[in-house]
């Protein structure tokens, strides 16, 4: 089964190159991927594992800046908000925080981020992808739209571990900090700069988790195949209100419609139906 394909249609080469950058990418975090499962398969502990796969993440988590420029330019429908604010906070703890904080590497952050970010972007592009290619598997789709809400808030809490654990380190070495007095008379705490990202997160993650959310309901809306649970309520409820529609009809016509059994059991599926927000097939 396949998904229903909504991508508008784009410039050959601006197609062309969203290929490229969809299957390097993909690639990129299956390599990561691999030197996950590989650390833990060999070592058992989170610990060293930042260091197996540094090189590559660093690569492929700045590469994720072309996705600003895409929704920027208008290649694709991404929103440019939503997406600076995702992919600035991930490329800003890369290289702000683990990269130049030695301590936070083994810590416990790392493992937590590492996985959430690697499925989140195997999967991710390997949608985006397939969109262009014009054909999306279910699975594929349900992955993208259902993992979110575990690996959403487990990345962010990643985030949050690893800023907090870097805050000590940053203040006792005073990293890319400027203290007065000084030529240019200008001062910044990286100490504090860290502390004030926090609140962004507690601003903006939930517009990114709240925003897949309604994603999830549109394409949902838009192809009630999607899952395979509502799909099985949804059949037998909607076999069940076609049996029962023609009752209806003629109970509408009755004078005793209120009191009949028949129109009690109809109006509770229909009931049911709406409370399980089937409302567009009404
Ligand atoms: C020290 C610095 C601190 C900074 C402090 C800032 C605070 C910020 C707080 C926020 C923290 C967030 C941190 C993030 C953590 C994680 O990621 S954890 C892992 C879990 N993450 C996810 O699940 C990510 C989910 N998010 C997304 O998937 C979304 O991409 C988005 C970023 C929310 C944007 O969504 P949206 O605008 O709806 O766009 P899309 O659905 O992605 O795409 C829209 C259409 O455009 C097409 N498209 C997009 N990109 C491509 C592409 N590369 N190639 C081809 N096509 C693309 C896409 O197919 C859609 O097409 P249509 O269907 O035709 O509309």
């Amino acid at each position: 089964m396949t998904a229903p394909q909504t991508t508008r249609k784009q410039s050959p080469i601006a197609q062309a190159w969203l290929i490229m950058y969809n299957v390097a990418m993909t690639a990129g975090w299956l390599v990561i991927g691999l030197g996950i499962v590989n650390h833990f398969y060999k070592h058992r502990t989170h610990k060293g594992l930042y260091r197996q796969v540094e090189k590559q993440l660093l690569f492929f988590q700045t590469a994720a800046i072309f996705e600003i420029i895409h929704a920027a330019t208008g290649i694709v429908r991404s929103n440019v908000m939503l997406t600076t604010m995702q992919v600035f906070s991930r490329v800003g703890i890369v290289w702000g925080v683990i990269q130049p904080v030695a301590q936070v590497h083994n810590t416990e952050g790392i493992p937590m981020l590492m996985v959430a970010w690697t499925i989140t972007e195997i999967i991710r592009y390997l949608y985006y992808t397939f969109m262009l290619l014009g054909t999306t598997p279910y699975i594929v789709v349900w992955l993208r739209y259902s993992l979110f809400t575990v690996l959403y808030p487990l990345g962010v809490s990643g985030e949050l571990l690893s800023i907090y654990n870097s805050l000590k380190p940053v203040r006792d070495s005073q990293m890319y900090s400027l203290f007065l007095p000084n030529q240019l008379n200008f001062s910044i705490d990286y100490h504090i700069v860290l502390i004030g990202t926090i609140p962004f997160y507690f601003i903006f993650f939930p517009q990114l988790y709240f925003h897949m959310f309604a994603q999830r309901k549109k394409l949902w809306d838009l192809d009630l195949r999607l899952l395979p649970r509502k799909q099985t309520d949804s059949s037998i409820l909607d076999y069940l209100i076609h049996v029962v529609q023609p009752i209806r009809n003629n109970c509408m016509q009755c004078e005793k419609m209120k009191q009949c059994c028949v129109y009690g059991f109809y109006s509770s599926i229909v009931f049911l139906r709406k409370k399980m927000k089937y409302d567009i097939l009404d």
